[in-house]
């Protein structure tokens, strides 16, 4: 039947669309996943949410600028981000090495320090933008005191 047959050619782009759709609504599911993985599993990774929600909030009560709150934002997701590649290298060393290794000490202890850069970083942005502040609001008190 030639009308089936361009019925059927003309929903088939539309069908591997969808399918396409599906497919990358599925990989975001498991980017979810992975991020819900490592907020509930990992200590660290715990840590520098909370530490990372406590300069959201000094950036509001401080009424930081734009530039600020850009160093921030890319801050905060470079630390987690490096803690999510952390992660992820230590599953696949465990994986793949299951005894002691060398190259396998190596991977993870490079992988932990890549953390700690970032984490180093995030400490610098973080006391260049708010200790004058902090130190505006503290100092009189201090001064107050003696
Ligand atoms: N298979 C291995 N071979 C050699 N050294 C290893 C191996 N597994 C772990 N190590 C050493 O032990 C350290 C701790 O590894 P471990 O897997 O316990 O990670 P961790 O520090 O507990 O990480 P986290 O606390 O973030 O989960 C590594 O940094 C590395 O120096």
């Amino acid at each position: 039947m030639p009308g089936a047959t361009r019925l059927r050619s003309a929903s088939a782009p539309r069908r591997s669309s969808v399918r396409w759709v599906q497919r990358r609504l599925r990989s975001f599911l498991f980017a979810f996943a992975g991020i819900g993985h490592l907020l509930r599993t990992q200590g660290n990774a715990q840590i520098h949410v909370v530490a990372g929600s406590v300069a959201i909030v000094l950036g509001f009560f401080f009424n930081i600028d734009r530039g600020e709150w850009l160093a921030l934002a890319l801050t905060i997701t470079l630390v987690l981000a490096a803690e999510g590649v952390n992660t992820a290298v230590e599953a696949v060393v465990d994986l793949v090495t299951p005894g002691f290794h060398p190259l396998a000490k190596i991977a993870k202890d490079v992988a932990a320090g890549t953390v700690l850069l970032t984490a180093i970083g995030a400490v610098a942005v973080g006391v260049i933008v708010f200790l004058p502040r902090l130190w505006t609001l503290v100092a009189p008190l201090i001064q107050g005191a003696i």
